[in-house]
């Protein structure tokens, strides 16, 4: 099953926010995943070192210095992991190839023992009828390439593209659908840009950049994946709808946030406003002819994370926040909806927006929900999680996803983040997204309230009165 077979439309009578809703025949549910978030084991079978393995070590980078060393074990785990998510009736599986499993330094020789890991998970998740959607890079990348630039340099991008062939050479004939990057605006703008992701670089020159080799890296990967044959391929990008009174300072957050990304990928250009502003950091002189037709190669699914709206307002004197270059007077301001424990604020229609902007401004590309979820703080008692902020957080956003549906959205799937607690970037382990606890200390995995109700979700197809 491809993850674009779906049928869209045909859908019942919708009662908004308590009715029942059913989706389209075909729909797909899942959950997702990344490697350095849960497979650990960063020390074994050949594996090397990538630059969260580095920024994880690096003194106040990581809460608390949590790294991924070992984090939920799933490299050894996870024929009870794919037997969880059988039991849990998910569809399809979204998970990362960790690139320095693959090509330790990032070029060169493949490290057998690292694809060996992926033959076998993909082998388990066939066997229990679950469909796997890769995602290629999800922000581990080999530090022998942060060495030499990271996605600072071109040569990152054309390496990317043979990683990309090999993962594809050992898995292809197994995996339907093929995501390039997980969110090359967090890999750009947190990781060079503000500093708070890994490599942890400060230059908002360099963020653009590294926009642009992220991007030149998806085009090359695809090219190498449609001459392999891949049946499908696309990318994941986070998305945000933009709120405000101000319409520039609303086109300046939505430009970085939204359309430096959608622009290259899906119309082969980048925004003239954006490509304007951002001469103050860059004179983009690493475009070179040719690039944006690589980067707008067709695909054939976007994948859509969604997770807060945004919303901003003119304030004087507001100093830039430095994860968006020259927002120098805008001041980036929450509502007073409910807060999960990220601090982001709980707007279901904020997803109802944007899959309807993006399905308006940008039509053709079917699309599915690569990551919506929550973090609250769960408590595991008497072998229990009764999450019911996560159930009624899920809720809201499927019906939110039955609405856009409703209103012409082609969207074929909906992964939600995460299958299970796991390392969750510089908030170590201390922010918790599954649907299944887990203990770090015994291991132990323990569905919660939420994964249960999911399941019933997935077996009527929607959602209960
Ligand atoms: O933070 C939850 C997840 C994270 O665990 C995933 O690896 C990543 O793909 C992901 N992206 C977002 C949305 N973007 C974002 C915004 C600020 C900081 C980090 C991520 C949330 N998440």
């Amino acid at each position: 099953m491809t993850l674009s077979m779906g049928v869209s439309g045909g859908i019942s009578e919708e009662t908004a926010g308590t009715g029942e809703v059913i989706f389209p025949e075909g729909f797909v549910w899942g959950t997702a995943t990344a490697s350095y978030q849960i497979e650990g084991a960063a020390n074994e079978d050949g594996r090397g070192p990538s630059i969260w393995d580095t920024f994880s070590r690096t003194p106040g980078k990581v809460f608390a210095g949590h790294t991924g060393d070992v984090a939920c074990d799933h490299y050894h785990r996870y024929r009870d992991d794919v037997a969880m998510m059988a039991d849990l009736g998910v569809q399809a599986y979204r998970f990362s190839m960790a690139w320095p499993r693959i090509q330790p330094d990032g070029s060169g020789p493949v490290n057998p023992r690292g694809l060996d890991f992926y033959d076998r998970l993909v082998d388990e998740l066939h066997g229990h009828g679950i469909t796997p959607l890769v995602t290629l890079y999800h922000w581990d990348l080999p530090q022998a390439l942060e060495d030499r630039g990271g996605w600072t340099s071109r040569e990152t991008a054309e390496r990317f593209a043979e990683y990309a062939a090999v993962a594809y050479g050992r898995l292809g004939d197994r995996i339907a659908t093929w995501t390039t990057l997980n969110e090359p605006w967090c890999s750009s703008f947190l990781g060079y840009g503000a500093g708070v992701h890994a490599p942890g670089r400060t230059d908002p020159g360099a963020a653009f950049a590294a926009v642009h080799h992220l991007l030149l890296g998806h085009g090359l990967a695809v090219a190498e994946l449609r001459a392999a044959g891949a049946a499908q391929v696309g990318i994941t990008l986070n998305l945000a709808p933009i709120s405000g009174d101000d319409p520039e300072a609303v086109a300046h957050i939505d430009g970085l946030q939204n359309r430096i990304f959608l622009d290259p990928v899906l119309r082969g250009e980048y925004p003239a406003d954006v490509v304007e502003r951002a001469r103050r950091f860059t004179d983009w002189s690493f475009v070179r002819d040719g690039d944006l037709d690589i980067i707008g190669a067709p695909i054939d699914v976007l994948g859509v994370n969604y997770y807060s709206p945004t919303a901003v307002r003119l304030r004087a004197g507001q100093p830039a926040n430095p994860v968006h270059p020259g927002s120098e007077g805008i001041a980036f301001v929450q509502g007073d909806e409910e807060k999960t424990a990220m601090g982001w604020s709980v707007k279901p229609s904020g997803l109802t927006e944007l899959l309807t902007r993006v399905s308006r401004d940008y039509p053709g590309t079917p699309l599915i929900i690569t990551e919506n979820g929550a973090a609250f703080d769960d408590v595991l008692a008497d072998g229990r999680v009764a999450d019911e902020r996560r159930i009624a957080f899920l809720d809201g956003h499927f019906r939110a996803a039955h609405a856009a549906i409703a209103a012409g959205a082609d969207l074929r799937g909906y992964f939600v983040w995460s299958l299970m607690d796991n390392f969750e970037w510089a908030e170590g382990y201390a922010k918790r997204f599954g649907l299944v606890h887990v203990d770090y200390a015994s291991q132990r995995r323990t569905p919660k309230d939420s994964a249960l109700w999911y399941r019933e979700v997935i077996r009527r197809n929607g959602l209960q009165a």
